[in-house]
């Protein structure tokens, strides 16, 4: 039987990719050397494909910073602030929609979250009068690079009905007019390629989410298009992250030559589609996990694949990854230090492509298959570790009861309890926790790991870090200051090392946005934490100032959504496990004297399911892990959370029951529009809108701060509002991160006169 896969990781074996971007935006590297480099992981991404023996090799995959944003240059789609001399798509005007252009102050794109994944998109912008005209041909030139290696090309490209959902528009409804041109070129890409290849790729994940009426209205007039521009290719409409549900009908009348199924999400679709495939559609079989690193159980694989082929017929049947590999780190044999009976059950992208092939091969034999003996020894030994259930911690959860959920008294009890000690000023600044992570930082870190730095040097080294950024808050006048999380290489990926149940790859890096990756640490065993794991930094930070130190917590929910996660136990269950262990940090920092205590949840939205009807009992559970860590301690101690990135609109009665004493919360790129919906509801706790990007290295000043501030006053009562950035500010240098925090500063004394010379 046929194979292939949607797609491979893109930043190269050792993240090449992000080490050349970074180089060249930082004027170290031209062009040429960029595109070289490019080409040359492209091409090493074909090969592996092609020597693991699967049948078609996938093009379009690859990008230099975001695949969203080059179907937009592709199809001309570029917004017009960006349009420079003869409106030509260089790569300047690629990076300078992905980044924005500091020099001509245009600002970048947004970007958010791409389905429930952690990866980032570039939002498309529909705005204005439609123009598109025919762009970049990278598309076109790799397939022919491909067919020169003798191998079988199959294109891949974003659908229309995703990319115009996916983007957002000037007023409602504008959207749709851009379909019509747009499939005019898609069309003609589509033309070009036709003669080329066996197949082409539409992905249409938004298949798997709640289509709006508009959208099902003219998915079938657009895929006809589509598939009026092919002659001897097929069009494979590619479907991922969840089943298709209602949505399956409309993709049984595409009129395309080929469905894909993700049955790791999707399993439920299978027996309709077996039913009703029509004669003339192939269908695709996603059976590789691409979002996680686990072996895949190929016996169960081979025996749904077997069902499928006696009813469709191996002709009509492809064997192929369930989503793209993007989501999965590049390869398994890069890592040595992984315990043997946990690697034995991992795959990563390389592996999979050799999953998908031997799912071809094997005849679907399953008695007789060496390939499938060995996966089903490897499984074993997976499931056989000591560490992967654990007595202690299974009585533990078992014995959760609901007083643990409950604060002891309501936030109205515990305000002026708090403020008692607290004595904030009216608009409370503060920031989101992280402080720029420096290259000497990193450096003394590597170092350290390498063991070329010893244990007390670099304790010594971080004191002094933190000691420094401890000074810096007081001199800009902070009100509640943090201590900067200089030691933590991630949020997550620090708490991982310090719990039960984790184990780290040394290269497992999957792409989150452009050059910036993460390493996500692999949850195989039951949570437990050996010992507390803040608590010396805090009270370090804290033996530094007389201002209160707001100690930082990563949630359970986030530690699980950015983390590989086994897959023999529920993810609500491992979340409670997970909500134990950090509920102990909480107390023990309590313990300690801290008693503001940031958990941050920037994941929580992210996770929700994409279908409403899963959204419900997600949240519930989401939400108790969120209480059942939180709710350890008195009343005095104030508990914030933190979120970022994501809609927050239609969840805020959820956010509300998270009874987080303060949440600070992104919604300066979208202006504030999140205010909208505290004020249908109005939120009841302390809220801290974000009052400026952290993304961008511009600074905002102060009269924009104040405004902003002003807006939010019109929904939030002053004492209630915090003042804060957007997220932490981790990824931006020094002298940035002060000036901008000068400026809130300010801002925040400015309107603090005015609240005294005309109290409300
Ligand atoms: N897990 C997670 N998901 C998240 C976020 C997050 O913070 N964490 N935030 C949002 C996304 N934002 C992000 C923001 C920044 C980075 C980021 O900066 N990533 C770093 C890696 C972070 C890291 O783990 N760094 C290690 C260093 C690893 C490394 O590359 N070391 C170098 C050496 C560095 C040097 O010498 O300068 C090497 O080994 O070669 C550390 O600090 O210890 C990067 O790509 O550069 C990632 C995501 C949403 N999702
Ligand atoms: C992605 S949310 C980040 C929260 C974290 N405390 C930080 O400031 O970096
Ligand atoms: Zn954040």
């Amino acid at each position: 039987m046929n194979t292939h896969i949607l797609g491979f990781p893109r930043i190269g074996r050792n993240r090449e990719l992000k080490r050349a971007l970074e180089h060249f935006w930082k004027g170290r590297s031209d062009e040429t050397a960029l595109l070289e480099l490019a080409r040359s992981i492209k091409k090493n991404n074909w090969l592996i494909q092609a020597e693991a023996g699967l049948n078609w090799i996938t093009t379009g995959d690859f990008s230099l910073y975001d695949h969203v944003l080059d179907t937009l240059c592709m199809l001309g789609l570029v917004p017009d602030r960006f349009h420079g001399e003869q409106g030509k798509i260089d790569l300047t005007t690629y990076f300078h929609m992905a980044r924005g252009d500091i020099e001509r102050n245009v600002p970048a794109m947004e970007m958010t979250k791409w389905f429930d994944t952690n990866y980032h998109y570039i939002v498309p912008e529909f705005a204005g009068e439609p123009s598109v005209r025919l762009g970049s041909s990278r598309l076109l030139n790799d397939t022919k690079a491909v067919l020169a290696l003798g191998l079988r090309p199959k294109p891949v490209l974003l659908g229309p009905l995703t990319l115009l959902c996916l983007g957002k528009q000037d007023r409602p409804g504008a959207r749709w007019a851009w379909m019509a041109p747009l499939l005019e070129m898609y069309a003609r890409v589509i033309a070009k390629l036709d003669p080329l290849c066996d197949w082409i790729q539409i992905d249409e994940p938004v298949l798997c989410t709640d289509l709006s009426p508009e959208a099902r209205a003219r998915a079938l007039s657009a895929w006809a298009r589509l598939a009026g521009a092919v002659s001897g290719s097929r069009l494979l409409l590619t479907t991922y992250f969840g089943p298709l549900a209602e949505n399956l009908d409309l993709a049984l009348e595409s009129c395309f030559g080929g469905l894909h199924l993700d049955l790791v999400r999707g399993g439920e679709d299978l027996d309709p589609v077996l039913e009703r495939l029509p004669e003339s559609m192939s269908l695709s079989l996603g059976l590789v996990n691409g979002r996680n690193i686990w072996k895949t159980d190929l016996t169960e694989a081979a025996v749904l694949g077997r069902r499928v082929r006696d009813r469709l017929g191996p002709a009509r049947v492809l064997m192929a990854s369930s989503c793209s590999l993007l989501h999965a780190p590049v390869d398994l044999r890069s890592e040595s230090d992984l315990p043997a009976t946990l690697r034995a059950g991992m795959s990563f992208a390389v592996q999979k492509c050799h999953e998908v092939a031997v799912l071809g091969r094997s005849g679907l034999d399953i008695e007789a298959s060496e390939e499938l003996k060995a996966n089903r020894a490897d499984l074993a030994s997976l499931r056989s570790d000591p560490l992967v259930c654990r007595a202690t911690v299974r009585e533990r959860t078992a014995a959760i009861d609901d007083t643990m959920l409950h604060r002891k008294q309501t936030y109205a009890l515990r305000k002026p309890v708090q403020q008692a000690w607290l004595k904030l000023p009216p608009l409370p600044t503060t920031t989101i926790g992280s402080f720029p992570q420096t290259k000497s930082i990193r450096a003394q870190r590597k170092k350290w790991k390498k063991g070329l730095l010893d244990h007390e040097a670099y304790e010594a080294f971080l004191r002094e870090e933190i000691g420094e950024t401890i000074a810096r808050q007081e001199a800009l006048r902070l009100d509640v200051l943090v201590h900067g999380e200089a030691e933590r290489n991630d949020m997550v990926e620090y708490f991982g090392e310090r719990l039960d149940g984790f184990c780290f790859t040394q290269n497992g890096w999957v792409q989150s946005y452009g050059s910036r990756c993460v390493k996500p640490p692999v949850i195989f065993g039951d949570v437990a934490r050996p010992q507390a794991m803040t608590v010396p930094w805090i009270s370090y930070a804290q033996s530094r100032t007389d201002k209160p130190v707001k100690a930082m917590l990563t949630g359970p929910v986030t530690m699980l959504c950015w983390s590989f996660v086994r897959e023999d136990l529920s993810r609500s269950e491992v979340c409670r496990q997970l909500a134990l262990a950090i509920r102990d940090e909480v107390c023990d920092l309590e313990k300690a004297g801290i008693k503001i205590i940031q958990i941050d949840e920037a994941a929580l939205r992210e996770g929700m399911p994409l279908r409403h009807r899963d959204q419900e009992s997600y949240l519930a559970w989401a939400v108790d892990a969120f209480r059942l860590t939180s709710a350890g301690v008195e009343d005095s101690t104030q508990i914030h959370t933190h979120m970022c990135y994501s809609e927050f609109n239609e969840i805020v009665e959820w956010i509300a029951k998270l009874d987080a004493d303060v949440i600070s919360i992104e919604s300066s790129r979208s202006k504030m529009e999140l205010l909208e919906a505290f004020r249908r509801f109005a939120y009841p706790n302390d809220v801290g809108p974000g009052v400026y990007d952290i993304h961008s290295p511009r600074i905002p000043t102060v009269d924009e701060i104040v405004a902003l501030l002003k807006k939010a006053l019109e929904v939030i009562p002053a004492d209630r509002l915090w003042v804060n950035p957007d997220c932490g500010l981790k990824t931006r240098g020094w002298p940035e991160a002060v000036a901008s925090l000068r400026n809130m500063v300010e801002a925040t004394a400015l309107l603090r006169e005015e609240m005294i010379a005309d109290p409300a």
